[in-house]
């Protein structure tokens, strides 16, 4: 059965978006570039889950874009939990900070905009779910810089680690391919990290979701 039918049956037997994202997700596509960056319904649906699962305290995300997955995320947190989003580029500032109000989520998800590895040191920790979900080639140093804020038992996803599929041994991958060659040297690093304990989800691109011991 073809991957797409199966993601399509997939979407369809997941709860639909709220209206606000299903807002978003259309605005999203009809005005942005790269528009597929976008977490979407099915991943959404899935980090929202997670969230109500963990009913975290302290949220960070890094990549932004149009705050989509931020929204998802929010959606569990614990009654007094806050959010934190960081952003490289602001020229998406008005477009997330308009979704954030439109959320009443301005007392707790706040948007932080510049890059990721300047900013993270001085949000501080901890942290009770972390999705890393920035520019690709820097995975590893993300993940660096925030395991050791991450709380015990606490949580770590980590998006597009099927990158196009490109990860698979079966594709030929250019020596100049730096993002490709990073997503899998990080890929292998966490399956071989003992303070860690992960599963990949092969939906959409890839989520490798991780359990800090
Ligand atoms: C895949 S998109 C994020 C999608 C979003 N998390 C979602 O699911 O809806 C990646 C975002 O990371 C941002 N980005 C790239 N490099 C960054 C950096 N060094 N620090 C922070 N954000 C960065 C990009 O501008 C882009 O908006």
């Amino acid at each position: 059965m073809p991957d797409d039918e199966i993601q399509r049956y997939a979407d369809q037997h997941t709860s639909s978006e709220p209206p606000l994202l299903a807002q978003l997700n259309r605005e999203t596509h009809v005005q942005m570039l790269h528009a597929r960056m976008l977490s979407g319904h099915a991943q959404g649906r899935l980090l929202s889950m997670i969230s109500h699962m963990v009913r975290p305290q302290r949220v960070l995300e890094l990549g932004t874009f149009t705050g989509y997955a931020a929204l998802c995320l929010a959606e569990g947190l614990a009654p007094d939990g806050e959010l934190h989003t960081v952003e490289f580029n602001p020229e998406l500032e008005t477009r997330i900070r308009r979704y954030i109000s439109a959320a009443a989520l301005t007392e707790r998800v706040h948007l932080h905009i510049g890059a990721a590895a300047d900013l993270v040191p001085a949000l501080g920790g901890p942290w009770d779910l972390v999705f890393i979900d920035a520019d690709k080639i820097n995975n590893d140093t993300y993940y660096e810089l925030v395991l050791p804020q991450v709380s015990t038992g606490g949580f770590v996803l980590i998006d597009n680690v099927l990158w196009g599929n490109k990860v698979l041994d079966s594709y030929p991958v250019k020596p100049s391919d730096k993002d490709t060659h990073a997503v899998r040297a990080f890929n292998n690093k966490v399956q071989a990290d003992p303070r860690v304990e992960n599963v990949f989800l092969p939906l959409r691109d890839g989520l490798l979701l991780v359990r800090k011991l």
